[in-house]
């Protein structure tokens, strides 16, 4: 993706605190003026990899490079970064106006110059007229527009943001997403957003680096990683979805459930181990005649602008299904869905407990491997 110099690089880049190793060799790059997005669960190294960045944190080997240049021994007060926390970090005895001039003020600009910078700032984060107020007198929302005035009137060439729009209540997220993205692209730095809520991380970012357990787990633009996740964790953490084990029997021809189902993927070994995933807004429930699988409806909630069904085959997987009309509980209908909505991810040895990879198919062992895999994955996944 990155064609000119990244504004910054990570190459094999490690630490630990103790025997916890936080981040494992680490490898990225980021091209000047996207909007990138860590997205993970609590504890997977995404405010580490921030503090690495900012200079908070010292890497324990590896380099980290700042437009071409390695930044290892930069103290951060050097840095052209700045961050954005989820509790703002405002100074609480100064008004809005003195927030946002405390960076330009230590740079000593001209107060004239100043002045300029803090009302620009102010208008971008739609609070023109704010200067006078209290911090204490703010919302929860406008505080944090302040925030990222503040940090901007540094004029940074990367700007961090660690989970800023947390403690916001969902109207006002929404809302602020928006704006977050129309700000960073109006001023064409480049922003590093950090999220555990994989709908935030879809919705505002030109790529997106997925981490768990201190490493970074695929990197691709939203539709990439929501798409063609690319392991069990990156499936099952980017939304609900339905995984079940199944065998890459040839190019074209998958086997899960019992069944042989047409799909698009190719260039996998014959028979190879592989894990299927179904979204659930790609299945629909039709005639059992008309269906792939024949499933019995177990449970519905109603979810706004759809009806999430948990429907379960005659092997037991559990299928969630996104529908626009109600089901019966307890009827037995048909599941279908179209070959291009099977998505093939390689098996991944580490995910699950069973090592048996099958060279030759053969249907009754096929099928005990199958087995075993549902056994493995019980509870997880999309089973029950
Ligand atoms: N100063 C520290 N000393 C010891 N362990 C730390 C320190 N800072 C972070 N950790 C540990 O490092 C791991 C990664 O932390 P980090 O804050 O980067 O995770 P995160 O993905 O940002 O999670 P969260 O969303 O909860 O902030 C965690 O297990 C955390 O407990």
């Amino acid at each position: 993706m990155v064609e000119e110099t990244p504004i910054l690089e990570f190459s094999q880049v490690a630490l630990s605190f103790g025997d916890a190793e936080v981040l494992k060799k680490i490898d990225l790059a980021l091209e000047a003026g996207k909007f990138y997005t860590l997205l993970g669960p609590s504890g997977s190294g995404k405010s580490t990899i921030l503090k690495l960045i900012s200079g908070q944190l010292q890497a324990d080997s590896g380099k980290i490079y700042f437009e071409g240049k390695v930044i290892n021994d930069v103290p951060a007060e050097k840095r052209r970064v700045n961050t954005v926390f989820q509790n703002y970090s405002l100074f609480p005895n100064m008004n809005v106006y003195d927030n946002v001039a405390f960076g330009p003020r230590l740079k000593k600009l001209p107060e004239g110059e100043i002045k300029e910078k803090v009302k620009e700032m102010l208008a971008l984060v739609k609070l023109a007229g704010f200067e006078k107020r209290e911090i204490t007198e703010l919302s929860g929302g406008q505080q944090q527009r302040v925030a990222i005035a503040r940090a901007l009137a540094n004029d940074p060439e990367v700007l961090l943001l660690d989970e800023p729009l947390s403690a916001l209540d969902y109207k006002l997220r929404k809302d602020m997403q928006q704006e977050l993205r129309n700000i960073q692209k109006r001023l064409g730095i480049t922003f590093v957003f950090v999220t555990h809520d994989q709908e935030e991380a879809l919705a505002m970012s030109d790529w997106i680096f997925v981490m768990n357990d201190g490493l970074i787990q695929q990197n691709g633009t939203p539709e990439d990683i929501y798409d063609e996740p690319i392991n069990h964790f990156v499936a099952d953490f980017i939304g609900e979805t339905n995984i079940v084990p199944g065998i890459m029997k040839e190019d074209y021809l998958v086997h899960f459930v019992g069944k042989d189902f047409e799909n698009v993927d190719a260039g996998m070994r014959p028979n190879e181990q592989v894990e299927v995933v179904l979204r659930p807004e790609d299945l629909d429930l039709t005639d059992i005649d008309n269906g792939k699988l024949v499933v019995t409806i177990k449970d519905q909630s109603f979810r706004g602008d759809y009806y999430e069904i948990v429907a379960v085959d005659d092997d037991l997987n559990s299928w969630q299904v996104q529908a626009t009309n109600p089901a019966t509980i307890g009827a037995r209908v048909g599941l279908t869905f179209d070959p291009e909505d099977i998505h093939i991810m390689r098996y991944n040895e580490s995910e699950a407990a069973f090592d048996a990879r099958l060279e030759s198919y053969d249907e009754e062992e096929a099928e005990a491997a199958l087995q075993a895999a549902r056994d493995d994955q019980d509870g997880s996944g999309g089973h029950d």
